[in-house]
């Protein structure tokens, strides 16, 4: 079973969820680019949906599809987000942003009813941090801002961090859809990530960050099972108040 065949499998349980009519959020990445493959061909037989792409790149695959778009100015609610993610813990924490669309995508995720990730079981963790954490910030005050991250990272735990700046594959300074600088910090573990997103927020130049907490309510984590896909389903459902799973 190939990670192509997985991320399909993932995104082929998601597919259930869509109805006619629905407002989908559409995410980035492989994994949602399979999604929107199939979404294609669900909209090319009849299906009636409207999506809000997470990045341009989503944006210029839909429209390849022939999936009706709009904006957030257009429309400010959404029924249904789906999306991928670099790690997902048992809370049904994420890591994402690893294709630099980390902003777009929770904003879009933030105006759903519902996220749905989709994600190769192998994304599953632990504990949150193996994969580097992006850190969105404005070019403006670059330096004092890596700088006041790397205090917050300390202050969270995770003193003494690789902090890098993401490059493009020309080798220059990516640039995220929204014009602004990409940090990742190499932290291996994320012993308290509630506390991390609040101090990486108080940080006036971050604009963004890739902890999703308390954002998405279902994955779809699709792993090999013999020759087939088996898709394990984690629910919020099944957390507790708290935040831990039953
Ligand atoms: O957050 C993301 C993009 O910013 C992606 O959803 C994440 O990187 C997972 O990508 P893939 O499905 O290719 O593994």
């Amino acid at each position: 079973m190939s990670a192509p065949d997985l991320r399909r499998a993932a995104a082929a349980r998601a597919l259930e969820l869509v109805e006619p009519g629905m407002r989908l959020g559409i995410g980035t990445g492989s994994t949602a680019a399979a999604f929107i493959a199939l979404l294609g061909d669900r909209v090319r037989a009849g299906l009636d949906v409207i999506g809000v792409p997470t990045s341009e790149a989503t944006r210029i695959a839909c429209e390849r599809e022939g999936i009706r778009l709009a904006t957030l100015e257009e429309l400010p609610e959404l029924d249904l987000t789906i999306d991928g993610a670099d790690e997902v813990d048992a809370n049904l924490r994420l890591i994402k942003g690893g294709g630099a669309a980390l902003l777009r995508e929770k904003i879009v995720a933030m105006a759903s009813r519902r996220m749905v990730v989709i994600a190769d079981a192998a994304k599953r963790v632990e504990t949150l941090g193996a994969f580097p954490l992006p850190i969105e910030v404005n070019v403006f005050g670059f330096g004092a801002t890596w700088r006041a991250v790397e205090k917050a990272l300390a202050e969270s735990g995770c003193a003494g961090k690789p902090l890098t700046r993401r490059l493009d594959a020309a080798g220059e300074p990516l640039l995220t859809d929204g014009g602004h600088a990409l940090l990742d910090a190499h932290l291996g573990a994320i012993p308290d990530p509630e506390g991390l997103s609040a101090r990486l927020w108080a940080v006036p130049g971050v604009v963004e960050h890739g902890l999703f907490l308390g954002i998405a309510d279902t994955a779809y984590l699709a792993e090999a099972s013999g020759s087939e896909a088996r898709v394990i389903v984690l629910s919020a459902d099944d957390l507790t108040t708290s935040g831990q799973r039953l």
